[in-house]
């Protein structure tokens, strides 16, 4: 592969819509090979800023019953459909992967937070990017309820660790087209020093 097929292949990675995403996900050997990438994101003093959890498909309603709950703590009656549509989430995409940020503070290191968010990021699209060449869509989602406290504790992520996002893995039909991203001429300017 050469810098320009390098190229189209990230230029032509969009987010899939996730009711439009079907099954199959990544088999097991194809999800050694996104993690692989994953663990190759630039990770300034070899931290280890993140890690990714696999949600499997018979602990969906678990995390079902995680999203439900963070709308009970949100809302002081949510209603019947309410608490349906959040556990729905749990069911997105025929693979789920969590993202989840391990931060080391100043006590620890003298390397900012800011370094190991980026390093998760790198991580992330490292891995969106090889499922896309396996043929994969992805949708990268976050939210509210996953923000809360008893989502992080359900989750069984320990005080250092962070939600960061979803990863939902599966295939779709026909990827729309990529739309409002910046024109590379934009993107760059010079510096010219005083
Ligand atoms: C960490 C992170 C969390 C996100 N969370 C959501 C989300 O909860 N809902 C959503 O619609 N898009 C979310 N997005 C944005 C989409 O995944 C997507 O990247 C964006 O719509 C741009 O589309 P594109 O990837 O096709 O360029 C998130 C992106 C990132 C990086």
């Amino acid at each position: 592969m050469n810098a320009q097929q390098l190229v189209d292949l990230i230029s032509s990675r969009t987010s899939a819509p996730l009711k439009r995403m079907e099954t199959p996900g990544p088999n097991a050997e194809e999800l050694k090979l996104i993690v692989e990438a994953a663990a190759a994101a630039p990770d300034h003093g070899r931290l280890h800023p993140f890690r990714i959890l696999e949600i499997p498909s018979d602990a969906r309603d678990a995390l079902g019953e995680l999203f439900a709950q963070a709308v009970k703590e949100r809302q002081e009656a949510p209603t019947d459909e309410a608490l349906a549509r959040a556990r729905e989430k749990a069911q997105r995409g025929p693979v789920l992967l969590v993202l989840v940020g391990c931060f080391h503070g100043s006590e620890e290191t003298s390397i900012p937070k800011y370094e190991q968010m980026i390093s998760a990021g790198t991580a992330l699209q490292n891995m969106v990017l090889v499922a896309h060449a396996l043929g994969y869509a992805s949708r990268i989602t976050s939210g509210e309820s996953a923000r809360a406290a008893s989502f992080h504790k359900g989750l069984g992520l320990s005080e250092n660790e962070e939600f960061l996002c979803f990863i939902s893995l599966g295939k779709i039909d026909d990827p729309r087209p990529a739309k409002g991203r910046q024109e590379a001429q934009e993107l760059l300017s010079i510096w010219t020093p005083d």
